[in-house]
């Protein structure tokens, strides 16, 4: 059986995560490596779920405790249906956001503390954190700049928070590469896509071969 690696995608709105994830899957797979590509919130039937309850524009009284419970128990039925299963199997999980978007956006950005989110994520996961994670890092407004270009993609409830919120979490991201810096690598997300996805796949290659 293959080494597992569970690998994240995390940044601000916009900076390129599922544009860039869709890339390196075709990579791994041109390689003929199976992967489980994911997201969060999301990634199962009951997971997906919540999604539309967490992101409806129109749910606009949502406590802030009540959100990171809910993308708590997104992660937690995501966790145990999807991905700890194909890490078992020896498998590349690859996952659009994860536990990091909960400190940066629920620990900062709605200051609940960052402490206080891991913990009920630990209730949700135990201590699995991922084992590589990608930080698309980008100016805020450019990241929105490129949303609202793109009728295609639909504006959620947290898009729409003000940009002071935008900001504090890119700064969070910061700060959490800081404090995991063995864990989390962080890739300018202001270049050119072939760029950032070379940039990304050299990561992700030396990553496989520790
Ligand atoms: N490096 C880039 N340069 C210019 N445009 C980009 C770049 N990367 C992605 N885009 C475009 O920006 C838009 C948002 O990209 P994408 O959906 O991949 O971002 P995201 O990080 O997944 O966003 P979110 O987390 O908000 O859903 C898309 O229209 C995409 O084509
Ligand atoms: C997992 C997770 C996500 N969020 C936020 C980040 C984004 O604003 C949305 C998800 O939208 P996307 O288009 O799929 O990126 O949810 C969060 O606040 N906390 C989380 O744990």
């Amino acid at each position: 059986m293959s080494k597992s690696l569970f690998i994240t995608f995390e940044g601000p709105e916009g900076a390129g995560k599922t544009t860039i994830l869709k890339k390196i899957v075709e990579r791994f797979q041109e390689q003929g490596i199976d992967i489980l590509a994911t997201r969060e919130p999301g990634g199962s039937y009951i997971a997906e779920q919540i999604r539309q309850v967490i992101l409806n524009p129109a749910h606009t009284e949502m406590d802030a405790r009540t959100e990171a419970l809910l993308y708590a128990a997104a992660r937690s039925q995501h966790f145990a249906e999807k991905i700890e299963p194909a890490l078992a199997e020896g498998k590349i999980v690859l996952c659009d956001r994860f536990i990091d978007s909960s400190l940066a956006y629920q620990g900062v950005g709605r200051s609940l503390g960052i402490n206080e989110v891991y913990d009920i994520n630990v209730f949700a996961i135990g201590n699995k954190m991922p084992d590589c994670t990608i930080l698309f890092d980008l100016e805020p407004e450019v990241g929105l700049a490129r949303i609202h270009a793109h009728s295609e993609r639909e504006i959620n409830r947290l898009d729409v928070e003000s940009l002071a919120f935008h900001h504090s979490v890119r700064e969070a991201y910061l700060q959490l590469a800081n404090k995991y810096s063995e864990r989390i690598q962080i890739v300018d997300a202001n270049r050119p896509i072939e760029v950032v996805v070379e940039d990304v796949w050299r990561i992700l290659q030396t990553s496989i071969a520790k």
